[in-house]
């Protein structure tokens, strides 16, 4: 059985990740890529469909467990009647080929171990060839051998790899699995100790470029990390998560492929990462972005594979059965296809930013912004999916408009501030329309609320951005309003739904409901500090980080009944939220939104 989402945690080499359960069982990694076929899928089914698990004889939870100060090298520790010993876990950044390193360690005493090694390829669906090499395993299947490098005497069992050993006080025991195509020469094996020595320097010396000085450091930091082990280092892209199909309501159908670039999840990791000095992260993502959507930007997808690969169809994996019972599982995302006009926006605030924060200007970044704002002057009034990838029927969504609006905000402004050539009163005129637009169709004067949609009777927790972009000051009553009407409907137990799924005829065509949406909770956090109730915002942070589990990781969504994570985990909407109401709560922020001296200045 698959532990609780919060009772993973992620280690991960920049190339793909492996969620290790508190038992020491390793129930989910991709091979070679964070979107390739999972080889231990345990996570989305049971130990069938494949998991490495090293713990003591006796199995059972750790007593405790930690990753080492700023790294993502895991540490794992049983205490047993017998002793105590220790896993240490990590993986290390990508050499030759994707290695998985796992050390046991004696810390007293003597305990008995048992590795048990159930490798699945293609999501669970493949039993391996495994074969003895020079004393080593080759697993093969298909496109891939995976080969296990180890001390510890292992032996085949019903279609397992296993090992009973004994670790005394002082005695290490050392296993690496590494991935290698399997039409390619074994690759070089890393040793196991050196690996964990050279992976803990990568993340140290990473956290050394960290810039941030505000309270809560140790969350931010680990937030940063995880948001970094997101990241796909050959090509700049950034992930949503580093799963598939951890349900948004378990039992429920509302199961997605996270392990793509959507463009906004995106943006606001880079947000983040620009915000705490990390400016290398935010080239590499805008050269990511300019090569993946080059081309026509009507053809502009809200998501992409890690490398800019447009086709991501979605599929259904039969044969498991998901997490806790919650099916289908999916890999591919069909919303990929959907019109989310909010995107282009984010796009274009994103490369503003950049060019805020100093981050050398680009002569082909501003072409693509003159195509996106090209296309955002022609398609600015048509409904859409919004943010949310509503799957219902598109609609004039409010957080869309005001992000078009955004849009040709930053572009006024780059030709103003930044001397960058184009037609700043046409755009001008576009940004002062679509405010009038938003404001005479998109608010509620009855009810003192922007509403989700135009005429629509629920509201949308994305409504608390409207300020952060600078559409209205904050202290406008209408944004007050929305606050409020926010807190009022939309919150359970204090945290953030990002709309009620079955408002207005099911808005999101799809079944079910969910839980509270953790980014949108954080955004609460913003909107309570900007209009004045800090004490408020600061204990709603305090309570947001009392949700993460005990090595510091969000997925997500929490159901506030059950107190369970819910979603992809880990995810980076969670953690970029978590990072930027620290930055604000803390006083920080420099300008990742508009300030309260760009708030717009036009009619309405
Ligand atoms: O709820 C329906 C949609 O859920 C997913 O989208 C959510 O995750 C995205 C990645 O973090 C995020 O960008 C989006 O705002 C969220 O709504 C799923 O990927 C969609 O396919 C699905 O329709």
């Amino acid at each position: 059985m698959p532990g609780r989402i919060e009772d993973y945690a992620v280690i991960g080499d920049l190339q793909t990740a492996a969620l290790i359960g508190r038992d020491g069982s390793v129930d989910w990694l991709c091979l070679p890529r964070f979107d390739s076929p999972a080889c231990f899928a345990a996570l989305l089914h049971d130990e069938s469909a494949g998991h490495w698990r090293i713990g003591p004889a006796e199995g059972g939870p750790a007593t405790r467990r930690r990753y080492r100060e700023n790294t993502l090298v895991l540490e794992t520790e049983w205490d047993t009647p017998d002793g105590t010993v220790r896993v240490t876990d990590c993986m290390p950044p990508r050499g030759e080929a994707a290695d998985l390193v796992r050390v046991v360690e004696g810390l007293d005493g003597a305990v008995s171990m048992r590795m048990d090694l159930v490798l699945r390829l293609d999501y669970g669906h493949v039993v391996p060839w495994v074969r003895r090499h020079d004393g080593d395993l080759a697993a093969i299947a298909g496109p891939d051998t995976i080969w296990l490098h180890t001390d510890a005497p292992v032996h085949g069992q019903d279609h397992r790899t296993v090992a009973d050993f004994t670790v005394g006080a002082g005695q290490t025991v050392r296993f690496v699995l590494t991935h290698q195509a399997s039409h390619l020469p074994r690759p070089q094996p890393v040793e196991a100790h050196t690996a964990i020595e050279s992976t803990d320097r990568f993340w140290r010396d990473w956290m050394d470029r960290c810039t941030y000085d505000g309270r809560w450091p140790e969350a931010v930091r680990r937030a940063l990390i995880t948001l970094k082990a997101l990241t796909y280092a050959p090509t700049g892209g950034i992930l949503a998560a580093a799963t598939t199909s951890l349900p948004e309501q378990l039992g429920g159908t509302r199961n997605w492929d996270y392990r793509y670039c959507w463009l906004r999840d995106s943006t606001f990791t880079l947000q983040a990462l620009l915000g705490t000095g990390y400016r290398d992260e935010a080239r590499a993502w805008r050269e990511w972005l300019l090569r993946a959507v080059a081309g026509d930007p009507a053809t502009l997808q809200i998501m992409y594979g890690l490398d800019g690969t447009r086709r991501i169809p979605e599929q259904t994996l039969p044969w498991l059965s998901g997490y806790e019972g919650s099916a289908p599982v999916r890999v591919g995302n069909a919303a990929a296809d959907q019109l989310q006009l909010d995107v282009w926006g984010e796009v274009l605030d994103g490369l503003h930013l950049s060019r805020e924060s100093g981050v050398a200007a680009n002569e082909t970044a501003w072409d693509l912004q003159r195509a996106l704002l090209d296309f955002l002057e022609g398609n600015w009034e048509q409904p859409d999916n919004s943010l949310w990838e509503v799957r219902g029927p598109r609609r004039h969504f409010v957080h869309s408009k005001v992000m078009a609006w955004a849009g040709f905000d930053r572009a006024v402004k780059a030709v103003h501030h930044h001397g960058l050539d184009g037609p700043a009163d046409r755009w001008l005129a576009i940004r002062d329309r679509i405010h009038a637009d938003v404001c005479a169709r998109g608010f509620d004067p009855e009810r003192n609320t922007f509403t989700q949609f135009y005429g629509s009777t629920g509201l949308d927790a994305a409504l608390l951005l409207l300020p952060r972009v600078g559409f209205l000051p904050w202290d406008d009553p209408r944004v007050t309003g929305t606050v409020d009407a926010v807190r009022r409907e939309l919150c359970v137990d204090g945290l953030v739904m990002r709309y009620h799924p079955q408002q207005d005829d099911n808005v999101d065509g799809l079944p079910g409901t969910e839980g509270a949406f953790l980014a949108c909770s954080f955004w609460l956090v913003d909107a309570l500090h900007a209009t004045g109730r800090r004490r408020e915002a600061t204990d709603l942070f305090e309570r947001l980080l009392g949700l993460r589990n005990d090595v510091g990781l969000l997925a997500e969504e929490y159901d506030p009944v059950s107190g369970r994570q819910l979603g992809n985990t880990p995810q980076a909407f969670s953690l970029v939220g978590l990072v930027n109401s620290a930055r604000e709560l803390s006083g920080t922020a420099t300008r990742t939104t508009a300030s309260a001296t760009d708030q717009h200045t036009g009619p309405s």
